[in-house]
Formats: structure tokens, sequence, C-alpha cells
């Protein structure tokens, strides 16, 4: 490593942790690239290059070297850890960058960041793309799914490095320029509610097989791999079946059962929920998932009021189809966390004026990411058959899906209701099925309760116009003028 560097390098990684360090090594595997590398700690660049000489990594120990070391037009992607650290390197960058060099954030961004970064960037000449990542380690080793954002110039340049360290399914790469500045990081943010949302009822699958069906982890195991031979395939159904097939070597016990049930978070899933309530969107999947972690992680709560219960709700006796309920019931609560996470997708489009194709969206995460699974084709085909659904829920499909696993559903969640078994992802996603399928909902006396104290006014099922009732009056109607609010 010198003071200068030659110019050989065409693509540059900054934040060489598990996802930099991975990305680098798959980007320096791919024919005609050269990688640079950057690590703030030097100690990280240097395990790196010692541990794979094979990559031909262009190793630098300070930011203008690492700069030096790269081709124009310069492109760098900085996997650094979220916030604060990403903007330094930014700053960093910008400094030395010049007009029409690409800074790719490949981090878990905040999208409202990477809507202020990319203007900022962008005012320099420099061109910004907000890119989300997902396939954590093994993904960034052998191909993630890319949702990069940005301007469309800077793709163009961009795509095809991209293209060719994605993963890939039916030849085709998973990624695709997903829309401008946020875009990207706004769609990885879904993503990853809809990972937690996905998690979090196959988490109470488990639950509901071990508590109501009496089966062992590893039992459990052996459904759950049985399972992802069909329609519920997916990458998540696969490693659950092989954390409950662990066996903890220090006690001989199931490894699920010495691990504290306290499930942390890194945010996205948060941000999710944050993002949906300002555009209001129902995403009560991907809320209950976030929920749940933070229930889970109130030991100062939990203990006492189980301390308080002295008998909890005999577990209901359940036929020899039970496992077969379950798995209907995961299904059709998956089929609405999806369809909540795309609604979100379509009005955070709207919102910020993204042009998302939403086929795209499922095509890319059919591979290389955490919620991939053999499902994302139906998605893709849902919107290939009809791009304006209003809902993925009418789809022809996902509507027969749902309605050949409703009584299992049912089924389920009164079993677990009346076993005393939490299942806030079923039974949430089954009060959103019966919220849209009802034909009157109570929001009608919601409509009323406002209008009597705070005159909010309520529109009339047999003729136009808005109304209010002189409550504290005669209590007659009358029209006013303006909206309902
Ligand atoms: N881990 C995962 O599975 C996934 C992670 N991501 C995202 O990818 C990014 C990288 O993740 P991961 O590899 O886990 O690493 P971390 O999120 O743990 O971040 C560690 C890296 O950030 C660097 N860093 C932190 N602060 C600064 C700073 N002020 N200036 C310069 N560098 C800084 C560290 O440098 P140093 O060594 O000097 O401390 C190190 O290289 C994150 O944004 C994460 O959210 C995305 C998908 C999956
Ligand atoms: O982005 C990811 C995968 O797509 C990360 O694995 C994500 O950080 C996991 O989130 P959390 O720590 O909140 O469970």
């Amino acid at each position: 490593m010198g003071a200068e560097q030659l110019a050989t390098a065409n693509i540059g990684v900054v934040g060489l942790a598990v996802m930099g360090s991975n990305l680098a090594r798959n980007l320096a595997s791919r024919d005609g690239n050269t990688v640079a590398v950057f690590n703030r700690s030097p100690e990280r660049t240097r395990l790196l290059t010692t541990e794979h000489p094979e990559s031909g990594f262009v190793a630098s120990e300070t930011i203008e070297e690492f700069v030096s070391s790269l081709a124009r037009p310069r492109t760098a992607i900085i996997m650094v850890q979220a916030g604060a650290g990403t903007d330094a390197v930014i700053n960093q960058l910008s400094a030395l960058f010049e007009p029409g060099d690409i800074i790719v954030d490949g981090g878990n961004a905040d999208f409202h960041d990477t809507i202020r970064r990319e203007a900022a960037v962008r005012a320099t000449g420099v061109n910004f793309v907000g890119a989300g990542i997902s396939g954590g380690e093994e993904g960034a080793l052998k191909g993630p799914s890319i949702m990069p954002g940005g301007s469309v110039e800077a793709y163009t340049t961009l795509g095809p490095i991209l293209e060719s360290i994605a993963a890939v399914v039916d030849g085709v790469p998973c990624v695709t320029h997903v829309g401008t500045d946020g875009a990207g990081h706004f769609v990885k943010m879904i993503h990853n509610g809809i990972e937690y949302a996905d998690m979090q009822l196959i988490a109470e699958a488990y639950d509901l097989l071990r508590q109501v069906g009496g089966h062992s982890p590893a039992a459990i195991a052996d459904i759950f791999a049985e399972w992802n031979e069909g329609e519920l395939e997916s990458y998540l159904i696969e490693i659950t079946a092989e954390v409950l097939r662990q066996v903890d070597a220090k006690t001989g016990k199931p490894f699920v059962d010495i691990v504290l049930d306290e499930a942390g978070s890194k945010g996205t899933g948060v941000w999710t929920v944050q993002n949906a309530l300002d555009l209001g969107v129902p995403v009560g999947g991907i809320a209950e998932a976030v929920f749940a972690r933070a229930v889970s992680s109130h030991p100062e709560q939990r203990g006492p009021v189980r301390a308080g219960i002295t008998a909890r709700p005999e577990i209901a006796v359940v036929g020899h189809t039970f496992h077969d309920d379950v798995r209907a019931a995961l299904y059709a609560s998956k089929v609405v966390a999806y369809a909540q996470g795309f609604d979100a997708i379509i009005a955070g489009a709207e919102k910020y004026n993204w042009n998302i194709d939403k086929g795209a969206i499922a095509t890319i995460w059919r591979g290389g990411c955490i919620i991939r699974a053999q499902f994302l084709n139906r998605i893709k085909d849902a919107y290939a058959n009809d791009s304006t659904i209003t809902s993925l829920l009418v789809d022809p499909y996902f509507a027969q899906a749902i309605t050949d696993g409703e009584s299992a559903w049912r089924r389920i969640v009164s079993t677990a209701a009346l076993s005393g078994i939490p299942v806030p992802g079923f039974s949430s996603a089954l009060s959103y099925y019966d919220s849209l399928a009802s034909e009157r909902l109570p929001a009608a006396l919601v409509q009323g309760q406002r209008d009597f104290f705070g005159a909010h006014t309520y529109k009339r099922v047999d003729m136009p116009g808005t109304f209010h009732t002189l409550w504290s009056g005669d209590r007659s109607e009358i029209e006013t003028v303006g909206s309902s609010h």
C-alpha cells in the first residue's frame, strides 16, 4: 500500500465488515474486475487481503489513496454502518470525487437520508445511488438481491456491474433500477418489513406445532422441511428447519430451547411501520411482528404478569390434521403480509413520485434476498396479469389460495385463542382479511362518535354530501360545506 496508487481498479468498496468484505470478494470473482478496498480501521483491510490473496484486491490505508486507485469514472460502493458512519464516508468521497463519478450506498439507509444525500451529492456533479442489498453474508458473497435507486445515467454505468454480481433466477439477475433517489432504499425497507412479518408467522407456526401439536423441535424441523417442498418453499422456511434441528453441544438440549426468547432488531421493521403510518397503509402483519419482538424484549413486564396468573387455559385437543391446518394458516397469513407490503410500495411510489414496477420488484426478490421464495413468482404473475389490481388479494390465484385455506386459518386462530397461545401475526392477518371482506364495518359508528364529540362530519350511504348532527341541540341533521375530515 503506497501513498499514491495507479488507477487500476474499476470498482471500489469502502467498509469491510461482514457485508463489504463479502461483496468485495464477489466483485473480484467476476471477470474483468479489479477491486479497490478501504476500511476505516486498516486491520480489517489487512485481514481481508491476507485471507483472500486470490481476489487481487488493490488495498489502501487512506481514503485519498483509495480514490487514486480507482479508474475514471470512479465507482465506490459504501458498506458501512447506517447513519453517521455513512454520512462520514459520503463526505470524504464527495470531497475527492469528480463530476461523473458514482458513490453507491449499499447499506440499510433510511430512505429519507438517501433522498437528502442524493440531492446534496448530485449538486456537486457526482452521481449518488442508494442501493438496498439483501442476502446477508452468503448473499453478498454468492449473489444478493440488489435494489438500486438514483439517476438513469448512473444506472447505465453501474447496472452491468450490479447485474454481474447479483443472484440469478431463471436467467434473470436479481437487480432492477427501482426509481430515483430514495426508491431503492424504500423498497429495501419494505423488504425488511415483510421479512419481519414472514419470520413472525413462521415462529407462530412453530409455537403452535410445539405447544398444541406436542411435536419436538426436531420433528417440527422435519415438518418445515416437508413444507419447503411445496407452496411455502422459501429460504426462511429452509433455515428454520436448520435452526430447529440444531442441538446445543453444551447441554444436549434443542438449540432453540437454550436461546433467550427476547428478539432484537436493528430498526428497518420499525421504519416500515412508521412510514406506513405516515402513508396511511395498513401493514398490521408487519406492525404485529415489530410489536411481538418488543413484547418479547420486556422481561420486566412478562415476569410479573406471568407470576400473577394462577391458571392458564387447557391446551385444546386437536386432530391429526392439525399440522396441515397450521400450514394453511401460515400460507394465508403470508399472502396477507406480502399484499400489505406491496400496498406500502404502491403508496410510497405515489407519494415520492417513483415509477416503481411491482412485478420487477417481485422478480428481483425471487433470489439472493432473505425473503426469496417460489411464492414471489405468483406475485410477479399477478402484476403481469393486471398491474392495476387494488390488492394482491383480488388476484385469482391469491383469492383462491385464501379461500382454500380459510377454514383451517379460522380453526387455527380460534384454537390458539382457546389454548392461550399468542398468534398476533395469524390473527391480525385474518382480521385484516375479514375487514376487507365485510359488507359493513363498524367504522360507521366511529364516524358517529367523531361527529358527536368533534363535529367532524360524516357521509351518508343514501345521498351525496357531507353532514353533521346537532348532537347537543335538537339532534337534527344539517348539510355542511366542505368534505368530511
Ligand atoms: N449484516 C447483514 O446481514 C446486512 C447488513 N446490511 C447493511 O450493510 C451495511 C454494512 O453491514 P455490516 O457489514 O454488517 O457492518 P456494520 O453495520 O456492523 O458496520 C461496520 C462497518 O462500518 C464501518 N464504520 C462505522 N462507522 C464508521 C465511520 N464513522 N467511518 C467509517 N467507517 C465506519 C466500520 O469500520 P471499522 O471497521 O473501522 O469500525 C465497519 O467497516 C450496514 O448498513 C447494514 O445495515 C444490509 C444487509 C444485510
Ligand atoms: O437487511 C437485512 C436482511 O435483509 C438484515 O439482516 C437486517 O438488518 C435484519 O434486521 P433486524 O436486525 O432488524 O432483524
